[in-house]
This record gives C-alpha cells, structure tokens and sequence, in this order.
C-alpha cells in the first residue's frame, strides 16, 4: 500500500475567519464568513457611538458624483480608514468618507467612494456597506453611478433611471449572497425582479418633468472591469437589452433587495461606447470624471428633490 503524502494545498487548514482564502470555498462565502450580523452589528454600534441620530436615506456616490456629500448639512464624516473592518476606495473620483447629516429634512448616510470588484474586493466586500447602512436604520437606497451609454439614442450627459439590471458576474457564478445565509439579514432565495422600487421611478420622472430634465429610463449592465468593453462586447449587450454599462451597482442592489431597501438607481452617461470598428475614440477615466462632475449639480437637485418628496409622502 503506498502512503500519500499531502500536497501543500491539501494540508492547508480551512480559514476559521478573515478574509484569506480557504481551499475550495468561494471568495464570497469566505466574506460572509468574515462579516457576520454580529460584526455587523459591532460596525454599527462604532458608528453610533459617534452619530447619535438615525439616518433614513442611504446614498452611495459614483466615479465623480461624491460632491453630493457637500450638501448634507449638520454634518459627522467618518473616515473609513477610522471604521473597524471597512475597506478604502483605491479609485481617482472617490473619496473615503462616510458622511452623516441632514439632507432637505431628512436624516442621511452617504458613501463618499464605494468600492469595486475590480480593486481586488469581492463583490461581497464591496456591497457589505449596505448592510451597515440598512440597519444604521436606513429604509431607501439611492445608488448613483457612471456609466457608458450602450443605447444608441443616448448622448453624454443623459442621466438614466435605472429600472432594471443584468448582473454579468452573478450570472458567471458570482454573487455577494454566495456562502452561509444570515436570516436576520434577509432570505436565502431573494427576489431581486423588483429591486428597483416602481413608486420611486416614477417620483422621479415627476421631479425630473418639474425640472424640465429630459431622463432615460433602462437597463444597466454591470461588468467586472477594469477593462472597459470591446465592440463586440458592447454590441452583445445592446442585444440583450442593455442600456448603459458600468462595473458597480448590480451587487449592492442585490444586497439592498435581500435587506429590504427601497432603491432608486441613477446612472450618469458620461461616455459613448465603441460599436463599430471605425471609431477611433476609446473611454477614458479621466473623462468620465470630467462629465459627472461637470452634471453632478443636475444630479444632485433631482436627488435633493427626491429625499424632499420622500419625508412629505414615505409610501
Ligand atoms: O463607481 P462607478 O460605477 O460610478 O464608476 C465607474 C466604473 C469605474 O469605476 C469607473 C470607470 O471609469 O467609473
Ligand atoms: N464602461 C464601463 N464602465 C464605465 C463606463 C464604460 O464605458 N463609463 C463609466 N463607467
């Protein structure tokens, strides 16, 4: 009988926590293993130590959008850098903050840079935030972000109400619910085909009609990056009913409609995509930032707005 000796994979120990890898568990499950409810609830419980007041709306800024922080008044901003067990933005247009106050009447928190799988954080890392968010006692979601308009009849500046998404690496096997199931989180089969709250939809089309801001209205698809898309790519996605497209967005929604968020999503085109191999233009970083910042004040009247029509009608 021959002895086998164990390969170094074999013999590595199972992680009992943290977020190194574990042979054969996926990266999210390990994740979730690492964020607990009750390291959740420690996360929180830091957080209210230092803000007394329960904030209702949640935001989370996108590539260039995070001056929408300034307007928050009665202002705590938490570095994450400060926050046991939270991750840092690593991108150019997004900051580190966790920014608390008031916002047209209502209490909010405010991501001040979110985080990207791209960066190295697993999808379940980058939404874990809004577990925090959710239960710090927020019930709405806005979600903001950049993206590439793969609609033809979109134009750079257009702000697109997110009504729908197509979330590439939960269908390539890579979903932030991946792993052990809290309950006390939400359940183990969420439904997601009404992550985008309808009511709020068409809040929002009221508001955007009042400021006479012409909105799109469609499908985002969320890609893993850092590469933005081929031609092919993007003429896939235009196929599949895809709208805009971007690298964020799609896994924190997820983790909203599994906590019970309302959730308004707002994507900024701030570029064209390639579709014909006669273009010669390419996205660029530095032009996404360029444009929402250049829009970032229309974007933050409609939000503003929003919150205000949120406290005189919660339903
Ligand atoms: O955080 P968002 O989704 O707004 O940022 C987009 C996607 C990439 O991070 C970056 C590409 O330019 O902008
Ligand atoms: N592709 C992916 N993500 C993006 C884009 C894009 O064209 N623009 C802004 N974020």
């Amino acid at each position: 009988m021959s002895h086998h000796t164990r390969s170094p994979i074999e013999s590595t120990p199972i992680a009992e926590s943290g977020p190194s890898a574990s042979v054969g568990e996926h990266p999210n499950a390990i994740t979730n293993r690492f964020y607990t409810y009750e390291r959740v609830q420690d996360i929180v419980s830091f957080i209210q130590n230092i803000v007394p007041t329960k904030p209702e709306i949640a935001i989370i800024c996108g590539s260039g959008l995070g001056g929408l922080a300034e307007l928050i008044t009665d202002k705590i901003v938490i570095p994450y850098v400060d926050i046991p067990h939270f991750p840092r933005s690593t991108v150019v247009g997004h900051r580190s903050n966790l920014v608390f106050g008031v916002l047209n009447g209502l209490y909010v928190v405010c991501m001040q840079g979110r985080f990207h799988p791209y960066e190295g954080y697993t999808t379940a890392t980058c939404a874990f935030p809004v577990r925090v968010m959710r239960m710090l006692g927020a019930h709405t979601l806005i979600v903001t972000c950049a993206a590439g308009g793969v609609n033809k009849g979109y134009s750079v500046g257009d702000i697109m109400l997110i009504k729908d998404h197509l979330n590439f690496p939960n269908l390539a096997g890579n979903n932030p619910l991946i792993g052990h199931n809290d309950e006390r989180f939400g359940p183990r089969f969420p439904p997601v085909g009404h992550a985008y709250d309808r009511q709020y939809l068409s809040k929002m089309k009221q508001i955007a009609s009042k400021h006479s801001v012409e909105l799109r209205e469609g499908v985002y698809c969320g890609l893993g990056g850092p590469c933005y898309e081929t031609i092919a790519e993007i003429n896939m996605l235009r196929l599949l009913g895809g709208d805009a497209v971007g690298m964020s967005t799609v896994h924190e929604v997820t983790l909203a409609a599994h906590c019970g968020f309302r959730t308004l999503g707002l994507a900024l085109i701030t570029n064209k995509c390639l579709w014909d191999y006669d273009t010669t233009y390419e996205p660029v970083h530095e032009d996404v930032i360029r444009i929402s910042e250049l829009k970032a004040n229309e974007l933050q009247q409609l939000i503003y707005d929003f919150i205000g029509s949120v406290k005189q009608n919660p339903t």
